[in-house]
C-alpha cells in the first residue's frame, strides 16, 4: 500500500491523542514498507496557524474530544481550514463516559465539506476532563484492545477494497444543540464563564501557561487569565503540585451528577 498515514488531533488531557497515536502506529506496523507517520498536535495554539492540507495520497486519522455533545466549538474555525483534497479521512471522538452525542457525525460532515473521504469512525472513551474518578484511567487495556483490533479492520479495508467505501455513522441531522449541565432547580446552566483557581502549592513552574490550549494563563502572574478557558483540565490535571482548581457550585454540581449518573461503563463504538 503506498499511502502515507496522518494522525491529527486536539488533546487537552491526553486521552485522544492516547487513541488516535495507537490507531496511526497499528495501521503503520501492518504496511510492509517503511513508511514514515506524520503527526500534527494541534492542542496549543502556536499549531493551529500553521495551515494543513492532504493529497489523495495521505490517509488521515482525526480526533478530538467531544465537549457538550459536540465537537469543541472552538476548534471549528481551525478544522474547517483543513484541505482534504481527496485525503481518506478516519474521525475519532472520545468523551467522558456520558455520551458522544452528535460529535462524531459533525466531524465526519465536517470533513466531507472540506474534501475528505471518509471510510471509518469511531467513538472511545477517555477519563473525564473533570473528574479522576469518571472513567477513570481510560483509555485502558480492554479499549486499547478495539483501538488495535480497529485500526486492523482500516488496513484490511484500505488493502483488499477495490473501490474503498464511504461510511456512515451514528449521530442526528439536524445536530442537536450543546448539552448543558442543570443548576440545582433543574434548570440548564451556563458554565462558560467559570475559570480556574489557584492555591497555595503553587510553586509557579509555569507548567498550566504552556499546556493551556488556549494560551490563556498569564505568564507574569499564572493565577490570572487573559483570555477564555474552555474547562479542558489541562492545568488541573498536568500541575505537579494541584494547585489549579474550580469552586464553581455549578460547575461542582454538574461535576457531581457525571460521576454518579454515567458511572456505569460504556464501551467504543467503531464504524467501517
Ligand atoms: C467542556 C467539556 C465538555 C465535555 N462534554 C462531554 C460530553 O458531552 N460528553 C462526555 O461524555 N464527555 C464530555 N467531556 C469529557 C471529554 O470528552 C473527555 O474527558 C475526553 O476524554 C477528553 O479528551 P482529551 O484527554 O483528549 O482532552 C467534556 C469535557 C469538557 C472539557
Amino acid at each position: 500500500m503506498d499511502k502515507k498515514i496522518n494522525s491529527i488531533y486536539f488533546s487537552a488531557t491526553d486521552t485522544t491523542k492516547k487513541i488516535v497515536s495507537e490507531i496511526a502506529k497499528k495501521i503503520s506496523e501492518n504496511m510492509d514498507d517503511e513508511i514514515t507517520t506524520n503527526n500534527i498536535d494541534f492542542t496549543l495554539p502556536e499549531a493551529r496557524k500553521e495551515p494543513v492540507s492532504f493529497t489523495k495520497e495521505d490517509v488521515v486519522i482525526i480526533g478530538v474530544p467531544v465537549y457538550a455533545g459536540r465537537v469543541p466549538n472552538v476548534l471549528l474555525k481551525y478544522l474547517n481550514t483543513i484541505v482534504g483534497n481527496g485525503a481518506f479521512a478516519i474521525p475519532v471522538v472520545v468523551y467522558g463516559n456520558r455520551s458522544y452525542d452528535d460529535a462524531l457525525i459533525e466531524l465526519k460532515d465536517l470533513l466531507e465539506l472540506n474534501g475528505f473521504k471518509v471510510i471509518a469512525g469511531g467513538a472511545f472513551i477517555g477519563e473525564h476532563s473533570f473528574s479522576k474518578i469518571l472513567a477513570k484511567n481510560r483509555p485502558d487495556e480492554k479499549d486499547m484492545a478495539i483501538v488495535s483490533d480497529f485500526a486492523n479492520r482500516i488496513y484490511t479495508k484500505l488493502t483488499t477494497q477495490d473501490e474503498i467505501q464511504s461510511i456512515a455513522v451514528k449521530g442526528n441531522q439536524p445536530y442537536r444543540k450543546h448539552y448543558m449541565p442543570k443548576d440545582r432547580a433543574g434548570n440548564p446552566t451556563d458554565i462558560r464563564k467559570v475559570t480556574p483557581k489557584t492555591n497555595r502549592n503553587c510553586m509557579d513552574c509555569k507548567l498550566c501557561v504552556k499546556v493551556c490550549p488556549m494560551g490563556s494563563i498569564d505568564e507574569r502572574d499564572v493565577s490570572r487569565l487573559n483570555g477564555i478557558c474552555i474547562k479542558c483540565g489541562a492545568c488541573i490535571k498536568k500541575c505537579p503540585t494541584h494547585a489549579k482548581y474550580y469552586d464553581d457550585v455549578n460547575y461542582l454540581r454538574h461535576k457531581h451528577e457525571l460521576e454518579i449518573d454515567c458511572a456505569q461503563r460504556r464501551a467504543p463504538e467503531i464504524f467501517i
